[in-house]
């Protein structure tokens, strides 16, 4: 009698994934890593020239991928979406709530349109997403979501909007988990810490000076995430593997939530060596990355660790 672990080629064949923002940076890696274990990727955001290419890489890898256009803000936009996915592949197994983001500012600063938008973007729209998903095809046959959040654990400074509609995404995923487990929907959610990501380029330089200047240090780890950390939590939670982990939410910040602050300084060497998923940083780098993160992760790549793993 052989066992088969639950990580093997084919893994997700025959299987339809839908991943919101999957034309850019997080989003992206979890489309490239369901396409490589075999799933139809569905990658859907605003802009059309993303999602192409990362169809394009996709499709030259051997996988397969499609695009979708959606504003996860507008109703209508979602219903299509998920009707135009049911409607092309016959089906909807896996859904990934990857769209999302917001601005910095001190919470003072935040016009009550500004909150208003970054809580209809990360709360409202997921919800948009996860109910047009469930009345349109996984109420009848089941399906497992990932949504994707923040370390909002202990509130979060210069981002309180995203902060509470983070907190209501996660909440509103352990509802979800008791309400629809009857219809065979299994519902999860990821919170990354800091990760070197396409996102990065929304903050302002200032900002970016600060995160790759010293922040990166102050946790646990001793610093930042990579994509394909994130990714891999959101496939481990959509493979059969995670089938009894349901309404629980993953934390993927190498221990920044317990502890923001430098726990051992980390001046030469890198505890846990980061996973960066493509098969050498350039390939991470050459898409949208700012420079001083492209180099963060040729640091990483590069430096010695001290974990026997
Ligand atoms: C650090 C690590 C942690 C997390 C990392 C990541 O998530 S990385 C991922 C990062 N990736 C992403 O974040 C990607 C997605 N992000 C986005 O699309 C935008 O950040 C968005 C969510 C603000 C929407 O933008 P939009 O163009 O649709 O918005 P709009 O023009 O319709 O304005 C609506 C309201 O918001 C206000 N306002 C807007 N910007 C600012 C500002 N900078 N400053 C102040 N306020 C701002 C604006 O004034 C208006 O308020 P008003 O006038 O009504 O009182
Ligand atoms: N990088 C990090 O450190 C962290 C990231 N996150 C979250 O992870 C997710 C991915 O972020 P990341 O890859 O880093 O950054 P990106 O900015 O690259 O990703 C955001 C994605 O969301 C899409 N999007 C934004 N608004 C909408 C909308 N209204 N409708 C449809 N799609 C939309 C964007 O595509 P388009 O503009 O074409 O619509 C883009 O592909 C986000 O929710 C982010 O907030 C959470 C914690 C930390």
């Amino acid at each position: 009698m052989a066992y088969q672990s639950v990580f093997r080629t084919g893994l997700f064949k025959g299987q339809v994934a839908l991943v919101t923002g999957g034309g850019t940076g997080i989003g992206r890696c979890v489309a490239h890593e369901l396409a490589s274990l075999g799933a139809t990727v569905v990658v859907a955001a605003r802009r059309r020239e993303p999602l192409e290419q990362t169809c394009r890489e996709i499709t030259e890898n051997g996988g397969q991928a499609h695009v979708e256009l959606v504003n996860i803000r507008d109703e209508e936009s979602v219903d299509t979406l998920i009707r135009n996915v049911v409607a092309k592949f016959g089906r909807l197994h896996l859904l990934v709530n990857n769209a999302g983001g917001q601005f910095l500012s001190p919470a003072e600063n935040i016009s009550v349109g500004g909150f208003r938008t970054v809580l209809e973007l990360n709360a409202v729209g997921t919800w948009t997403v996860c109910r047009a998903a469930m009345l349109h095809w996984m109420k009848e046959h089941g399906g497992i979501i990932v949504n994707i959040v923040a370390d909002y654990f202990n509130g979060f400074p210069l981002m309180a909007h995203t902060g509470a509609a983070r907190a209501a995404v996660d909440n509103m995923t352990k509802t979800l988990c008791q309400e629809w487990g009857k219809f065979g929907i299994r519902i999860n959610s990821v919170a990354p810490g800091t990760i070197i990501s396409s996102g990065m380029q929304n903050y302002p330089p200032p900002v970016q000076q600060m995160i790759t200047g010293g922040f990166h240090t102050e946790n646990p780890s001793g610093r930042l995430g990579t994509e394909a950390e994130v990714s891999s939590a959101v496939v481990w939670l959509l493979s059969p593997g995670a089938a009894y982990v349901n309404g629980a939410c993953l934390r993927v910040d190498g221990g920044s939530s317990l502890s923001k602050a430098a726990m051992i300084p980390h001046p030469d060497d890198i505890p846990i060596k980061a996973f960066l998923g493509y098969s050498d940083a350039s390939c991470l780098g050459e898409r949208d990355i700012p420079p001083a993160f492209g180099e963060l992760l040729a640091q990483y790549a590069a430096k010695k660790t001290t974990s026997k793993l």
